[in-house]
């Protein structure tokens, strides 16, 4: 099928803010009118702050949060309403920021690989090649399958928790800060990981994280979300030379720089009644003291 694997809409969530009776005293819109589309086989990066509402995106695409108002659509079909269930057809995974809570403790690496096979009905009697092969591609030896989360390092078990996101392969992987808990020499080479199985197995990503270096090494498009909404998108190299909005200055003012060279790329911190604007003078919103409620 031609056109974007996934295009979202105006797309907007207001969640209900409690006060500390527990009656609702107000809203907060988490993603406000949001828009953008990914082609197949591109790297979309979603780029922004904590509490921007880059998460509240990928569980709407996920199905995990009903939006307010606007459309989901991933590979032309409306997917805005349809639950976490079925009706995406195995089309989307998601590897998610922290790989130690979204693998069983209890479960051994096999077994937990095993969990969306079975779901998804691949037959018994090859469940156990399947999973050498899993481990195979995420460049994980096959004993693994064997072992528990606690004796991986946390960069293994965001290769198998990669591994279960590719059991059955997906159209589009949405990564939610997938290497931010990972160290910095093990994020590369996770990234490295993700960029070729997305060759070899034609996928669509949608990346998020509010990791600008990693951003510009990873995705070809980006969309910068501040307070909800995306305020500057574009191709990943123009964002980034010629950024046209603040906040994107901002957030890229505060990429470590590697040599004199990148040094001299930097943009100018923006100025705002003559003065630099730096992170405590922009607004927060006011993420701090909302129950955080499952609607
Ligand atoms: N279930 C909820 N109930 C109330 N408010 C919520 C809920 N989920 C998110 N929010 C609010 O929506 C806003 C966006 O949150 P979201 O988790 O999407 O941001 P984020 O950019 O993913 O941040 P982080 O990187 O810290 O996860 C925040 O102000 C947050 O407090």
């Amino acid at each position: 099928m031609s056109g974007p694997m996934l295009r979202i809409e105006n797309l907007t969530k207001t969640f209900p803010v409690r006060n500390a009776f527990g009656r609702i005293s107000g809203e907060v819109t988490a993603v406000d009118n949001v828009s953008f589309s990914i082609e197949p086989g591109r790297v979309y990066g979603l780029a922004g702050e904590s509490g921007s509402g880059k998460s509240t995106i990928a569980r709407m695409i996920m199905g995990l949060t009903r939006p307010t108002a606007g459309n989901i659509y991933l590979d032309g079909l409306n997917i805005t309403d349809a639950g976490s269930g079925r009706s995406r057809r195995g089309k989307v995974q998601m590897v998610f920021q922290n790989p130690g809570s979204s693998l069983n403790a209890r479960r051994t690496i096999g077994q937990s690989i095993s969990v969306p096979l079975d779901a998804h009905g691949h037959p018994r009697h090859d469940r156990a090649r399947r999973i050498d092969e899993l481990l195979e591609m995420v460049q994980l030896p096959a004993e693994f399958a064997e072992r528990y989360p606690h004796e991986l390092s946390g960069g293994q078990k965001q290769r198998v928790a990669i591994a279960r996101a590719l059991a059955m392969p997906p159209k589009l992987l949405v990564l939610d800060e997938p290497t931010s808990a990972l160290d910095v020499s093990v994020q590369a080479k996770v990234i490295d990981l993700l960029v070729d199985l997305g060759r070899r197995l034609d996928l669509t990503f949608l990346f998020i994280s509010h990791d600008l270096s990693l951003m510009r090494n990873f995705a070809q498009d980006v969309g910068v979300l501040y307070l909800g909404r995306i305020v500057e998108a574009g191709a990943t190299a123009d964002v980034f030379e010629k950024p046209s909005h603040d906040y994107t200055k901002l957030l890229l003012a505060s990429v470590p720089v590697m040599s004199a060279e990148e040094e001299a790329m930097r943009p100018a911190l923006p100025l705002v009644d003559g003065e630099v604007l730096t992170s405590d003078r922009l607004p927060v919103g006011s993420n701090t003291s909302f129950e955080r409620l499952e609607q």
